[in-house]
């Protein structure tokens, strides 16, 4: 089932939520709304589940408007971030109740829902634990059951919002890679909430970044992180360093720093902001040239495989992160309190918010 999000805006006592929102989620992708707190992941979810109205736009389920459909005709599963099982149902009756709780007519006989539960009980990995409540279970298996019920009522479209963020950093992390595996297996359309970057880069087979109730870019994670499409991006998805200064005669001087690509010749004098992430810093022992700058070490932390280096530059004064391979470290012999010169490798330069 594709979900076509069109231009849908929504306002609560006149603050604008949502403005002018489009997603195009394909058949069968994981999608995540990643975003910080706030900027309207929530809202949208909600909208596209049938539990909010629009302002203005369409919600369309397989090319159907479905924006003034009911929740229940929309065929989806969700899981929230607290697991909201029933406390007094076994695992068993919980993954059960949605099938239980069908029209007779519809409703499976008692020996096809028990086939089916213990189904996903296996697929959950939760075999064994059938007859235990939710309060015999931790936090990632009580999850697992949640999503469990979700999946029991075979839904079309499966919305999970924040659904690992009351758990810990461990958990989390084995259980982001196992819905990936759950759902490369099963294939459901799938939207997930997060303000989790990792998780959404880890997870997802896009993600949609969303800053005050806008998409600021929506991509592959390899796209949105290798070729973020604006500052707000940039900054959201990792450590970066900021380099400012002038377009000025075709070519880009950040402080003593100077770069230049084919596509600065033509650009008219402005400011402009030079966004290099730590890893795309280089670190070299003599000047070059004047795509470098002079920098002094500040701080070196080396523990595991990547070294972080902390320079002050000598021209502004601001500070710089670079990370580099233990190798690279070890063959420099860098130490605190040194003169070194630092390189861009790769960069992008945004003039008022637009990419050159
Ligand atoms: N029912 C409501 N009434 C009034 N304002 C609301 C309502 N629901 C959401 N908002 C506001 O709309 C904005 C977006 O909220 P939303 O919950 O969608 O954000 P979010 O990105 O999911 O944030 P978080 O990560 O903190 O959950 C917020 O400023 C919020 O206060």
């Amino acid at each position: 089932m594709s979900i076509d999000v069109k231009n849908i805006t929504k306002s609560f006592n006149g603050f604008a939520a949502l403005k002018d929102v489009s997603v195009d989620i394909p058949t069968g992708e994981l999608i995540a709304l990643l975003g910080p707190s706030g900027c309207g992941k929530t809202t949208l979810l909600r909208i596209i589940a049938g539990l909010e109205t629009p302002d203005s736009g369409s919600i369309r389920f397989h090319g159907e408007d479905t924006t003034r459909r009911a929740v229940r005709e929309r065929k989806v599963g969700f899981v929230f971030q607290h697991y909201a099982l029933f406390k007094h149902m076994t695992v068993f009756e919980n993954i059960a109740f949605g099938l239980k709780v069908r029209p007779r007519s519809t409703r499976p006989g008692k020996a096809e829902i028990s086939t089916k539960v213990h189904e996903l009980i296996r697929l959950v990995q939760l075999e064994g634990m059938a007859h235990r409540f939710p309060s015999q279970l931790s936090g990632g298996q009580r999850q697992r059951v949640a999503l469990a019920r979700a999946l029991a009522v075979e839904p079309k479209v499966l919305l999970l919002d924040e659904p690992f963020g009351a758990l810990d950093a461990r958990v989390r992390q084995e259980l982001r890679r196992w819905l990936r595996r759950l759902h490369d297996e099963l294939h459901i359309t799938s939207v997930f909430v997060t303000h989790d970057q990792e998780e959404a880069l880890e997870v997802a087979d896009r993600v949609v970044i969303m800053n005050q109730g806008r998409v600021e870019q929506a991509g592959t994670p390899e796209e949105v992180y290798d070729r973020p499409a604006t500052p707000f991006v940039y900054n959201f998805l990792g450590n970066v360093n900021l380099f400012h200064g002038r377009v000025h005669d075709g070519h880009v001087q950040l402080g003593q720093m100077e770069l230049s690509a084919p596509e600065h010749a033509a650009l008219p004098d402005q400011p402009a902001v030079g966004y290099v992430r730590p890893h795309d810093l280089e670190i070299e022992r003599c000047y070059a040239d004047s795509s470098s700058v002079e920098a002094v070490i500040r701080h070196i932390h080396s523990i595991g495989p990547i070294v972080r280096v902390e320079l002050e530059r000598g021209d502004t004064f601001e500070s710089l992160d670079a990370e580099l391979t233990r190798d690279v470290y070890q063959k420099l012999a860098l130490k605190v309190g040194e003169t070194v010169f630092v390189r861009a490798r790769k960069f992008r330069v945004f003039v008022d918010d637009y990419q050159i």
